[in-house]
């Protein structure tokens, strides 16, 4: 942080979201009444098969990147839907505002439920190996999650990422009933993250949303693979799915950062994000008096640094080192109607604390600064 006391106004490092489903947008604040599977039947497989649809798509993409970098996101890591052409158009309007992001065309070929949502395996193949192949969007593998893939599908794009040095995003041990079903579906695999490391999905290029429920067993193996783990608290609260234990977590040292992962979390804010972890860490101190709570500083850190870590961006941005790419907000604490009241003697630690559970962010603009 780099405090401007004459103007009580701070440079901090933009923030980044690990995980969002930019096809969701259009109903996030609502439909949060249903548990995670019954949710994707009922309410997103419905939604994001409309994106065949450019203009359609157009109009959510467009809205989403303008909400996100107004929120303060200057990295995301999207989820796009099956559509590749959707994807890229999505990677394009990213470029064109420039945030930055890695793009995912979602790749499932099991969908018993709304079966008209999915591809067979050959069409994930071949689009996935088109959606990759454009410059201008930075690609991320994208098998749902272990649920609506066959095991062929995950073999596929583990050598797909393998041959071409690719991203990885999923989801992993979000909820207890999607546990139980990856553990029937994948009889041979010892835990969740034993399907995804057997299928050459757990690389140091990897992250996974949620893992609740995942054993310290499975976060060694995230730790001794470089995988990192997306912390969408405000959506495991909201769909009811679990509370990660961060703490526990970070002492396996795996790499951590926070995601909105909207519109499972119904706010595609990253200060929302960091605010909802801090809560849920509250929240497991109360249940175990040994809990070690998350510090504001810890919590920013994940928003931050953490989540470029997390994506394996970090010699690009997360912090303000030189030779990073300057991805900056510029806060200003004393606008006139402001959520936040200043008062004498409050020092850069106090402003960056009242910013992180007070502020909002009203306006965005891009800054330019020689380091
Ligand atoms: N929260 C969330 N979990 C998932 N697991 C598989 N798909 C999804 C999704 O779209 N959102």
């Amino acid at each position: 942080m780099i405090p401007m006391p004459l103007y009580s106004e701070f440079l901090m490092p933009g923030m980044v979201d690990t995980h969002i489903h930019a096809s969701q947008y259009s109903y996030s604040g609502t439909a949060l009444d249903l548990p995670l599977l019954d949710w994707l039947n009922t309410y997103t497989f419905p939604v994001e098969s409309r994106y065949k649809d450019l203009d359609y798509a157009r109009n959510v993409y467009t809205k989403v990147l303008k909400r996100t970098l107004r929120n303060g996101t200057t990295t995301a890591c999207y989820f796009a839907t099956i559509h590749t052409d959707a994807s890229l158009l999505l990677g394009q309007i990213a470029d064109d505002f420039g945030q930055r992001a890695l793009v995912g065309k979602v790749c499932m070929d099991c969908n018993s439920t709304v079966p008209y949502y999915k591809e067979p395996l050959k069409e994930c193949k071949d689009e996935t190996l088109r959606s990759v192949s454009y410059a201008h969007v930075k690609p991320v593998v994208t098998p749902r999650f272990a649920v609506s893939c066959s095991s062929s599908l995950l073999h596929t794009l583990g050598k797909i990422a393998k041959n071409n040095d690719l991203h990885i995003q999923s989801h992993i041990s979000e909820n207890k009933e999607e546990v139980k079903l990856v553990k029937q579906l994948f009889p041979d695999c010892k835990s969740y993250t034993d399907v995804y490391l057997k299928h050459d999905l757990l690389t140091d290029k990897t992250v996974m949303a949620h893992g609740c429920y995942l054993s310290d067993e499975e976060l060694k193996i995230f730790h001794e693979r470089g995988a990192a783990i997306s912390h969408c608290p405000n959506s495991n609260l909201s769909l009811a799915s679990g509370m990660l234990n961060v703490r526990n977590v970070l002492n396996h040292k795996v790499k951590l950062g926070l995601g909105t992962d909207v519109a499972g979390g119904y706010s595609p804010s990253m200060l929302d994000a960091l605010r909802r972890a801090m809560d849920t860490s509250k929240v497991l101190s109360m249940q175990d008096a040994q809990h070690q709570t998350l510090t504001f500083e810890e919590a920013f850190r994940l928003a931050t640094l953490g989540g470029s870590e997390a994506l394996s961006l970090d010699d690009q941005t997360g912090n303000f080192e030189v030779g990073k790419d300057f991805d900056a907000l510029r806060v200003n604490m004393c606008i006139p109607g402001g959520p936040v009241d200043m008062f004498p003697g409050q020092g850069p630690k106090v402003i960056l604390e009242k910013f992180l559970n007070l502020g909002r962010i009203l306006y965005i603009c891009p800054v330019a600064l020689s380091m």
